[in-house]
């Protein structure tokens, strides 16, 4: 029985892992963390992340071939093939700060499986990763290496957030990269066995293995690049009387730009396109190619700017102050359907519109854990968690922060906890305020 362990019980190892073992029953598959919290609620009726269809696919295999555990060290040992699904944020401190990517996790994780490792091992690259970052964790790993082979892929994932598991099941594409030596071969190939067992072959792409490693954050830069463009569209709409979701579905209707990804909003948020892009931006930097990394750094500008434009429309709308006035968020995770507010444009919202001032700002959404949102804190004293009804009692002003447009119709977040009547009822108080909701 081939045995795959996952390092990293998150976002992406938890969904992955789990699909892989509802896909090929003869694989045991284990995913491992050095977070107790995050595995005991993987093994427990309350999963960690809110997908949706996970519970169902977790349900199906866990116990049978699928494990979570805290012994990293034992199941990595035991392992033909390990995916590494650490975080890799942007770094906070030292050389590359603000824009690099932080590969402490990743690095540790090497230098582990090097330690405890007594066979030959694949070890897949999940993680979004700088390019030739492989070059660096073969040097770990064949370092003091005992005589073990090591091969590494580069096997970037692409799924989204709220939509994980569809993505899993019929991917528009796996892509695989590797050493075009025969060894590098054979691992691509063993991979691309699992793959296999559900994605059809012409879907499976393999390529070298720095390919693979720049084609995830090329990937997210030009998605990332879509949204920048409607948005600063957005802003000449606003100006000249055009409606963004008119002029997007016009210019979507062809066929060589195609429909998707072309939604104005409040702005991208989520833990992976800012990030992405800065790394971009500074391996571009590195490479001495200062015009294509301010190229990319734009995209992010145009964000930055379209979140301030937001809050702008928003304060001017209430007659230039907020001053003593309640404001309802609707909705603070980073988009609908999932319960993950990292990097969610909702905080800057609440941090713009609270300023100085100090605006009570009241946040609804029905996806929030307690994990996520601490995970980048509001610090100031305005803001507090609520209820649609309560919030939307007593507010001036609602904001949907997901799932919106600025220049056409507004959407609220869904609520699969609410009730029919719940939502009914607060769908009136909003259009009584303006707002129209498409619960
Ligand atoms: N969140 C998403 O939708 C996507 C994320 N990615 C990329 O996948 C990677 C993981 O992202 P997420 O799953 O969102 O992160 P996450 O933060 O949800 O999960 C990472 C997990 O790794 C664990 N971990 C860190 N170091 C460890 C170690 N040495 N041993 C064992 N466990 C360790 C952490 O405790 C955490 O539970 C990132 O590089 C991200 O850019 C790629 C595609 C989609
Ligand atoms: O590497 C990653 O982490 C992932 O990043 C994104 O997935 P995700 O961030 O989960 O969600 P998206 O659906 O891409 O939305 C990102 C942000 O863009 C916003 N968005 C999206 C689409 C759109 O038309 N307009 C828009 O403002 C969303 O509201 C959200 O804030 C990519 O879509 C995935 O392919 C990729 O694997």
């Amino acid at each position: 029985m081939v045995k795959i362990c996952c390092i990293g019980a998150g976002y992406v190892g938890g969904p992955t892992m789990a699909v892989i073992a509802v896909k090929c029953p003869a694989i045991e598959v284990v995913v491992v963390d050095i977070s107790k919290p995050r595995i005991d609620a993987w093994n427990s009726d309350k999963l960690p992340i809110y997908e949706p269809g996970l519970d169902e696919v977790v349900k199906a295999c866990r116990g049978r071939n699928l494990f979570f555990s805290t012994d990293v060290e034992k199941h990595v040992a035991e392992a033909d093939i390990i995916f590494v699904s650490v975080n890799t944020p942007t770094k906070t401190r030292g050389l590359g700060a603000g824009k690099a990517a932080d590969l402490t996790y990743w690095e540790s994780a090497a230098r582990m499986i090097a330690d405890v490792s007594k066979s030959d091992k694949i070890v897949v690259e999940k993680s979004t990763v700088p390019v030739k970052t492989a070059e660096a964790i073969e040097k770990i790993l064949t370092h003091n290496s005992k005589g073990i082979n090591y091969q590494i892929l580069s096997n970037p994932e692409f799924l989204a957030e709220g939509t994980a598991i569809e993505d899993l099941f019929k991917p528009d594409r796996v892509l695989i990269g590797g050493r075009e030596t025969p060894e590098g071969r054979k691992a691509v190939q063993a991979l691309k066995e699992v793959y296999a067992h559900w994605v059809p072959e012409e879907n499976i792409i393999t390529t070298n293995l720095w390919s693979a490693e720049l084609s995830k954050l090329a990937a997210n830069a030009f998605l990332a690049q879509r949204i920048s463009s409607v948005n600063a569209m957005s802003a000449l709409c606003e100006a000249t009387g055009a409606n963004v979701s008119e002029v997007s579905y016009a210019i979507g209707k062809d066929s060589r730009i195609g429909p998707k990804f072309l939604n104005a909003s409040v702005g991208f948020g989520g833990s992976c396109f800012q990030k992405d892009i800065l790394n971009l931006v500074y391996i571009c930097e590195c490479n001495g190619l200062p015009e294509v990394a301010n190229y990319w750094k734009q995209v992010i500008k145009i964000n930055d700017y379209q979140k301030s434009r937001f809050v702008n429309r928003v304060v001017s709308s209430m007659f230039n102050t907020v001053s003593g006035k309640k404001v309802a968020i609707l909705g603070f995770a980073f988009k609908k359907d999932t319960g993950d507010t990292r990097e969610t444009p909702a905080i800057d919202v609440c941090k713009g519109l609270l300023g100085p001032s100090g605006t009570s700002s009241r946040s609804w959404t029905t996806r929030r854990s307690s994990t996520t949102c601490r995970s980048r804190p509001l610090s100031s004293t305005g803001a507090t968690w609520s209820t649609p009804r309560s919030s939307g009692r007593s507010a001036s002003s609602s904001t949907p922060s997901a799932s919106r447009s600025m220049g056409g119709s507004r959407t609220c977040p869904q609520s699969p906890n609410s009730s029919p009547q719940e939502l009914q009822e607060f769908n009136k108080l909003l259009r009584r305020r303006g707002i129209f909701c498409q619960a």
